[in-house]
């Protein structure tokens, strides 16, 4: 467990339900008393922003390492001090979306992997959800634009590599669970991340 908090990582194609699932389980959350964080990658940070405002042409490697500088801040000075806090951050997007997202980008997942390799702490538990690729598909159809990566990848495609990365990140000894969201709506598919959910440690 990492310090007192509890640290949850959602991850998923883009338009799985990433967003919508964060809402519902702080919600539910916090309506049992617990102090949450929901955050998402990139960043709020100055860094996030930039990556964010330059997603056309910031590609391969330097988006690569420029998202792994963020993550390495957006520990150090979000995350890391709201587990500190007790609190149980909520995070859209983490590792797994880089060993995905730059292999869209045309990246080897080994190369990505070295860029976030030392970086801590890792999630207590990293929730992949999955869903009918025709869901995700229309809902894609309906965003009025999408980015340069959301047009690299297909819904098929990220399932699958997302499935990819779990395996690799299983090794690696991390705590993951799939969660198939078809036909659940997003307070349902909340409370079945938190009967997953490791407890928090006691504050000391
Ligand atoms: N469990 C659900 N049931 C029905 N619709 C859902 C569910 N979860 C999300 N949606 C809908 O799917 C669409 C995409 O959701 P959301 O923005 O949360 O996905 P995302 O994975 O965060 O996408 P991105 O990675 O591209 O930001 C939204 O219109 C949302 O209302
Ligand atoms: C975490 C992460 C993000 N990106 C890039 C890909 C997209 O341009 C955005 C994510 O936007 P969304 O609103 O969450 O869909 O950031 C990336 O390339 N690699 C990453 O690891």
């Amino acid at each position: 467990m990492t310090a007192t908090g509890r640290f949850l990582v959602l991850e998923g194609p883009n338009g799985v339900g990433k967003t919508t699932t964060a809402a519902a389980l702080a919600d539910l959350l916090r309506s049992r008393g617990d102090r949450v964080h929901v955050t998402g990658e990139p960043s709020t940070a100055p860094l996030g922003r930039l990556i964010r405002a330059h997603e056309a042409e910031l590609t391969g490697r330097a988006l690569a390492l420029a998202v792994a500088a963020d993550r390495s801040h957006h520990l150090d000075t979000e995350i890391v001090p709201a587990l500190a806090a007790s609190a149980t951050v909520i995070c859209d997007r983490f590792i797994p979306s880089s060993l995905v997202l730059q292999q869209l980008d045309g990246l080897d997942p080994r190369e990505v992997w070295s860029y976030n390799a030392a970086l801590r702490p890792i999630p207590d538990i990293t929730v992949y959800l999955i869903t009918a690729p025709a869901t995700i598909g229309a809902r894609l159809a309906q965003r009025p634009r999408r980015s340069r990566l959301e047009q690299a990848g297909s819904p098929d495609r990220e399932l699958a590599l997302y499935q990819q990365a779990r395996r690799f990140l299983d090794g690696q000894g991390w705590r993951q669970i799939t969660i198939d969201c078809r036909d659940l709506p997003a307070d349902q598919v909340a409370a079945r991340i938190l009967a997953h959910l490791p407890r928090k440690d006691p504050a000391p």
